[in-house]
């Protein structure tokens, strides 16, 4: 594909979009506290874009806004070219986001087939009356569930581990299977809110193995918080960097790593 005004090729030969999600003038605030303060940006069809900064500089915050934990007293959410109402996180899933959260939340006694089946509850449509009277389609459902789930578990290399309880299993790969949980939804945009967080070295590069192979070849846009400056740099497109609540640097891994504002935010210089 050639490059348009809307779209261009990357050098890895990914076809990145026009854009997918924009936030205009997001200000979010706790009683007196203004985790976000006027924050615009824009995240592209078929981009990595991650969000970066010091601890309680408004990342959380700002992809719980993405996700309609929060919703913002100020600005603005344009989706898919259209505007969004105020929506409840169940409402902004439907749409077609998907996330992963910072401290992992999988049903521990459950498999690790049935956790990442969870993930595609929002795609029954077969209600508990149309089940009976139709069961044909409550079946076909179920059946095309499975196969997307069962693509999911070859994709993510986890065959061996289908029927495990998730308790059971080592911390990168509780990772993996909330990363498959995810996906099962078949998201548009994938939030991920520290997928390395607490990994060692090697578990690292596996997650950021997946990750981009999960852009490349299933064509997912993904929106990341991450500490690890090395993966960031890596993995992203483009970055959002934010502090005290405000955004402080926006670019390429390049640009941000030599923009001063952001060298001295992670340095702590003190300004006059
Ligand atoms: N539910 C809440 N109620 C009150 N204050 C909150 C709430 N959530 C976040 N905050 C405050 O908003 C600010 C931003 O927090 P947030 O968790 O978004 O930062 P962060 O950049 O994700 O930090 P970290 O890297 O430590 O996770 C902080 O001052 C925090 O104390």
């Amino acid at each position: 594909m050639k490059d348009t005004a809307d779209s261009h090729v990357t050098e890895d030969g990914r076809t990145i979009g026009g854009t997918l999600l924009d936030l205009r003038g997001i200000t979010l605030r706790f009683g007196g506290v203004e985790a976000i303060k006027n924050i615009s940006f824009d995240i592209r069809q078929g981009e990595i874009r991650a969000i970066i900064g010091p601890n309680g500089a408004g990342k959380s915050s700002m992809l719980n806004v993405i996700s309609g934990f929060y919703n913002p007293q100020e600005g603005e959410v344009w989706f898919r070219g259209e505007k969004r109402p105020a929506m409840k996180p169940f409402q902004v899933a439907r749409s077609g986001v998907a996330r992963t959260f910072q401290n992992i939340a999988l049903f521990d006694g459950m498999s690790v087939l049935d956790n990442i089946m969870t993930g595609r509850l929002n795609d029954m449509h077969a209600g508990l009356v149309a089940q009976m009277i139709w069961k044909g389609k409550a079946e076909r459902e179920e059946v095309e569930n499975r196969a997307r789930v069962e693509r999911i578990i070859d994709f993510l290399e986890i065959q061996h581990i289908r029927k495990t309880p998730v308790g059971r299993l080592p911390y990168g790969l509780k990772k993996r299977v909330e990363l498959a949980r995810a996906l099962a939804a078949e998201p548009d945009l994938l939030l991920l809110d520290e997928p390395m967080a607490g990994m060692n070295v090697e578990e690292k590069e596996d997650m950021s193995r997946y990750i981009l192979d999960v852009n490349d070849e299933m064509g997912t846009t993904i929106a990341l918080i991450e500490h690890d400056m090395g993966v960031v740099m890596d993995i992203s497109d483009r970055v959002v960097v934010m502090d005290y609540g405000r955004k402080i640097g926006d670019g390429t891994p390049d640009e941000v790593r030599n923009n001063p504002q952001v060298i001295d935010a992670y340095l702590g210089v003190a300004h006059d």
